[in-house]
């Protein structure tokens, strides 16, 4: 069982395996530098030369198409796995070599269950806890309850909502500077969507947490997220406030204003950007219409 969870541990990024370096800004939660990605046997790269940022205290929505590798950046920019070239900074620490204080700060939510089965759900959080100098056992009891997961029952006995309501609470736990959210919510039934993304908002207005939110739903993004990053051919092709653009962007038949760019063709109509403080004719655009035209 030791053996096993110290494995699991590892894999999480909280057994340190070298020292940390220091390479960058501490005050920057994410970047990432001509990162690069390739699975052992494929020729193409999921990550390519991936340049990128997560500025602080803001809710980042990540979307791209099945496969595009958002999970894979975000297993990469956590350190939980090795970049073919270029390299992932957290707080200005290489990834795979964060300090104990760095990984303090880091809340995580991984797409496939990473929960101990053998554990109760208390166990669980109790060994969890001895981790992290900080851990709010109010917000920790409060959720569980509200959340009704059953705290003395076997983790392999939960639903696959309560397991995952249940991770949640453990990245919520010890109030991450950095939480990195991959499906977080795809086995929750409605209501436990709202009340999560009520969480989660409460959690940023509170403590002015950044988030990396990578979902499918695109109106639960419409809800919390700030700005918007559209992951395709490995690279970050556009990031922006989600306001700006749905203000910036129209469907249009007419030939190109000038300044603006073409995002997509659909038939005859164009989904074009306007340049700043361009004034746009046209047929307002939706989330949706970006994901197609962006991903
Ligand atoms: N362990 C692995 N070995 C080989 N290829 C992998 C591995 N994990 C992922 N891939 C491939 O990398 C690509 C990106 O996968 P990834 O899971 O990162 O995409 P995703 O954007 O998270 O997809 P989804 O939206 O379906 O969850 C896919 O082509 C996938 O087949």
């Amino acid at each position: 069982m030791k053996k096993m969870m110290d494995a699991v541990m590892q894999g999480l990024g909280l057994v340190r395996a070298k020292p940390p370096v220091q390479l960058g800004d501490a005050s920057l939660p994410v970047l990432t530098q001509g990162l690069t990605l390739r699975y052992p046997g494929r020729q193409q790269s999921v990550l390519d030369d991936l340049n990128w940022q997560l500025p602080a205290g803001q809710v980042v929505g990540l979307l791209g198409r099945n496969g595009a590798g958002k999970t894979s950046l975000i297993e990469a920019l956590l350190g939980l796995r090795d970049p073919w070239t270029g390299r992932a900074l957290l707080y200005g620490q290489e990834a795979r070599q964060i300090d104990d204080v760095v990984r303090a700060r880091i809340g995580y939510v991984p797409q496939q269950s990473d929960l101990f089965p053998q554990l109760t759900p208390r166990q669980l959080l109790n060994y969890f806890r001895s981790f992290y100098p900080r851990w709010n056992t109010a917000k920790v009891e409060g959720l569980m309850s509200r959340w009704a997961i059953p705290a003395e029952q076997t983790i392999a006995e939960l639903s696959g909502g309560q397991q995952q309501r249940l991770s949640i609470i453990r990245a919520l736990a010890h109030e991450p500077d950095l939480l990195v959210l991959d499906e977080p919510v795809s086995s929750l039934d409605p209501l436990g969507r709202r009340d999560f993304l009520r969480e989660l908002v409460e959690q940023v207005l509170d403590c002015g947490t950044t988030v990396l939110f990578s979902t499918h739903i695109l109106s639960d993004l419409e809800r919390v997220a700030f700005q918007v990053a559209f992951l395709k051919e490995g690279r970050i092709g556009l990031q922006a406030p989600l306001d700006e653009l749905l203000e910036a962007c129209r469907w249009q038949r007419e030939p190109l204003p000038p300044g603006a760019r073409c995002l997509a063709q659909h038939g005859e109509r164009q989904l074009i950007q306007a340049a700043p403080g361009q004034g746009l004719e046209g047929e307002a655009v939706t989330l949706e219409d970006l994901f197609e035209a962006l991903t």
